[in-house]
């Protein structure tokens, strides 16, 4: 039997008892080898699904199973093969790039790790601040050496909060290419949380809308344009937001 890449279950979270959830019975299958996508807007509980689906919050209700494992009795198994990148977890900033690169690939246990460390730094243009602490790196080089530390360890779940949302616009189409090339190669599954509607429409295979915690909405890019008689994403995403009927069939 094929396992998919994650399975969430009736996933919820209230931030505090009686609250109303910020994450609302999320339920969905991301399946091997495919890049999807969590939209919605601010508040919309795209990072806490993403801490869930990694361990980092413990859910109030529901379950997460990634890449076979269930992430409340078997995270570690998991994380192993799993990684994430998100703009609000810093790398320590006093290390260097490299120097960062080595203690992941340490607490991974990458093999031939210096090489994995030479080819991430080719592939990311990672050299010019190779040897500068993290803490002194722009916003856009810093979220390419957290790409890069994101698949230290061929990730085969890969996580990504707003991955583009420091980078000018071309170093942000290559960051794409390259993910697309890394799922391509590996057959990674990728879930991506992003504002950016070109982004998710190059990438995703299939987008979850996200409003209040619970998914309103979701198909493929093409789907979605077609149900709300819309030309790009971001229409649709604001008929969604602003809770305008779709075009009947
Ligand atoms: N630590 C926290 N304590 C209490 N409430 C929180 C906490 N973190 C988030 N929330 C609330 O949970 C809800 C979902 O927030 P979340 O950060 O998951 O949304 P998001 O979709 O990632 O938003 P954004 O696009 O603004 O990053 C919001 O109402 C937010 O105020």
């Amino acid at each position: 039997m094929d396992i998919p890449a994650l399975r969430v279950e009736g996933l919820s979270k209230a931030y505090r008892p009686g609250d109303r959830p910020a994450v609302d019975g999320l339920t969905f299958t991301l399946p091997r080898g495919a890049t999807w996508g969590l939209l919605g807007g601010n508040g919309a509980g795209k990072s806490t699904t993403i801490a869930m689906l990694l361990g980092l919050l413990t859910p109030s209700a529901g379950r997460v199973i990634a890449l076979g494992h269930d992430m409340a009795t078997d995270r570690f198994a998991a994380l192993a093969r799993m990684n994430f990148s998100s703009p609000y977890i810093a790398l320590p900033h006093r290390l260097t790039t490299v120097e960062n690169l080595r203690v992941y690939a340490h607490l991974y246990g990458v093999p031939q790790a210096e090489r994995r460390i030479a080819a991430l730094v080719e592939e990311f243009a990672l050299g010019d601040f190779a040897s500068r602490p993290a803490g002194q790196l722009s916003a856009g080089q810093k979220t390419r050496v957290a790409l890069a530390k994101a698949l230290i360890n061929r990730p085969a779940l890969l996580l990504l909060d707003e991955p583009t949302a420091s980078l000018d616009p071309d170093t942000g189409d290559w960051v794409r290419g390259a993910l697309e090339r890394y799922r391509a190669e590996t057959g990674a599954a990728i879930l991506l949380a992003s504002h950016n509607m070109g982004e998710v429409e190059r990438l995703c295979a299939h987008v979850l809308m996200l409003k209040g915690g619970r998914v309103v909405d979701e198909g493929s890019p093409a789907a979605l344009l077609a149900r709300y008689g819309r030309d790009d994403l971001e229409e649709v995403f604001l008929d969604i937001a602003r809770g305008r009927e779709r075009v009947p069939a």
